[in-house]
């Protein structure tokens, strides 16, 4: 096996005895990805602790993280990171996001119990939540924690300024609560908490502090606790999102998706969705395993998904992992194309006539967030246009995560002239073509491309 060997493929059970996993100087393999070979995994128990036993010795002695072990039906999935170069800065966001879902799913849970008190309105009367300040509070706290607060620079979407005047006491100390409540979990998670409680001086520092401006140099970290805050308070789909971007590229993504269903059909029940999932869950949501954190990094070729960590399970972390791919779908008349649910926030007119001459046949899927992003990543879907009104200027933290993560799962994501997103001219993404296209194949997005110019003139965009 090469020294830098990234796969590793268990044979047969015979090997099992003498198995040895080992670079060519005899060293315990720097790295492993993935692998599969078990025709006949599952049937003996023995077997299966055996290899269990070997694997976690070597996440023990190596430390790369994330790692797991997964049963895909008859086959074993092992998977690990490995050492490079963002191995550090994966573990830590793809934790620092699972206990991110933790807290909305509680928050989404008491809002939906609850009147609509708890939801806020912004300047641009879009709404924010506890869960959005909360969530960005938490992660801004565990990157700083865990890299050093002068190493660690984010772009956020929440600002402290709303928090912070005197009749939000009440809110703040909402959030507060929340940001501790979350934080006492980071055990749980494999992260470390903070030694005493956070005061409410400390929260308004963690949320303040995310206040990077971006730009074409340099690392930056950027941070959409809760994207599709709408759907959020809705019961619906949202996602939480965060991205590494060094010298205007993003290297890293990281998608947490609380609400993704077992079954991707679930994906269009909008606004029924949480009345359907109560009716069919009668118990916990423990047994219903809905939820997912997708995660990339950039070159690797490939792409991730874990279910949602659960704390009060006693699972070990890490968690497990199972490789995702985009669809294979090619033929437009099959393809299923996700857009945004609000119309002010994209043209469903524009997309309607656009997919009509591309030949796409079937209904749109529209979904809350970036959960479209995670959707296309995961093969569930095949498109993801969104053209939102002339002078609407995209922001990176709704894009950075959701991208990287497709490419990386095989797909094509550009504007609608093609090019690629630009992520260093600070918070927006400036110079963007129209809209945006995402494709799980070339060719798909090929002919979508094509047709853009067409559609457009004959629209009134
Ligand atoms: N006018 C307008 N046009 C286009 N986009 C806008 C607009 N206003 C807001 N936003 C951003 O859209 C984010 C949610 O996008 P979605 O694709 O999820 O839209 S939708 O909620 O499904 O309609 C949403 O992200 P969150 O604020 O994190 O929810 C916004 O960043
Ligand atoms: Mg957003
Ligand atoms: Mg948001
Ligand atoms: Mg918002």
């Amino acid at each position: 096996m090469p020294s830098n060997c990234t796969s590793l493929v268990f044979r047969a059970p015979h090997v099992l005895g003498q198995t040895r996993i080992t670079n060519n100087t005899n060293k315990l393999t720097p790295t492993i990805h993935v692998g599969t070979c078990f025709p006949w995994y599952g049937k003996k128990t023995h077997q299966k602790k055996k290899l269990f036993h070997i694997v976690s010795q070597l996440k023990c002695s190596q430390n790369y993280p994330p790692s797991s072990v997964m049963e895909d039906q008859r086959n074993l999935v092992v998977s690990s990171l490995g050492p490079d170069k963002y191995s550090k800065e994966l573990d830590v966001a793809v934790k620092a996001v699972q206990m991110a879902c933790s807290l909305c799913q509680k928050v989404q849970e008491s809002l939906i119990s609850k009147t609509n008190s708890q939801i806020h309105s912004k300047d641009d009367n879009s709404p924010v939540t506890v869960a959005d300040w909360s969530v960005q509070a938490t992660i801004s706290w565990i990157l700083s924690k865990s890299f050093g607060c002068r190493n660690v620079s984010i772009l956020a979407e929440e600002d402290v300024e709303s928090l912070s005047k005197p009749d939000s006491k009440g809110l703040l100390s909402a959030v507060v609560e929340t940001v501790n409540d979350c934080l006492v979990q980071a055990p749980h998670f494999g992260l470390k908490g903070p030694e005493k409680l956070l005061g409410s001086s400390d929260v308004l520092e963690a949320i303040g502090r995310c206040n990077s401006e971006g730009g074409p140099t340099g690392s930056f970290w950027a941070l959409d606790p809760v994207d599709g805050t709408l759907g959020f308070v809705r019961g619906d789909q949202y996602a939480v999102a965060l991205a590494l971007i060094e010298n205007g590229e993003v290297v890293l993504g990281v998608l947490g998706c609380p609400n993704y269903p077992k079954k991707k059909e679930w994906l269009s029940y909008h606004h029924r969705y949480h009345r359907i999932i109560s009716k069919l869950t009668p118990t916990t949501s423990e047994s219903w395993d809905k939820g997912c954190v997708l995660y990339a990094t950039k070159g690797s070729g490939k792409a991730w998904m874990q279910p949602l960590h659960q704390t009060n399970k006693l699972l070990a972390w890490p968690n497990s992992a199972i490789p995702i791919r985009v669809s294979a779908i090619d033929d437009p008349a099959l393809a299923t194309f996700c857009e945004p649910v609000e119309k002010s926030n994209s043209s469903h007119s524009f997309t309607a006539g656009l997919a009509h001459s591309v030949g796409l046949r079937k209904q749109p899927l529209r979904v809350y967030s970036m959960v479209k992003y995670a959707a296309i990543a995961r093969g569930d879907a095949e498109i993801f246009m969104k053209f939102a009104r002339t002078g609407y200027k995209e922001k990176i933290w709704d894009h950075a995560a959701g991208m990287i993560i497709i490419q990386e799962a095989g797909g094509v994501v550009t504007d609608a002239g093609g090019s690629p997103l630009d992520f260093s001219k600070g918070t927006f993404l400036e110079g963007l073509d129209r809209g945006i296209i995402a494709c799980g194949g070339a060719k798909l997005h090929e002919r979508i491309i094509k047709s853009v110019d067409a559609s457009w003139k004959c629209s009134s965009l």
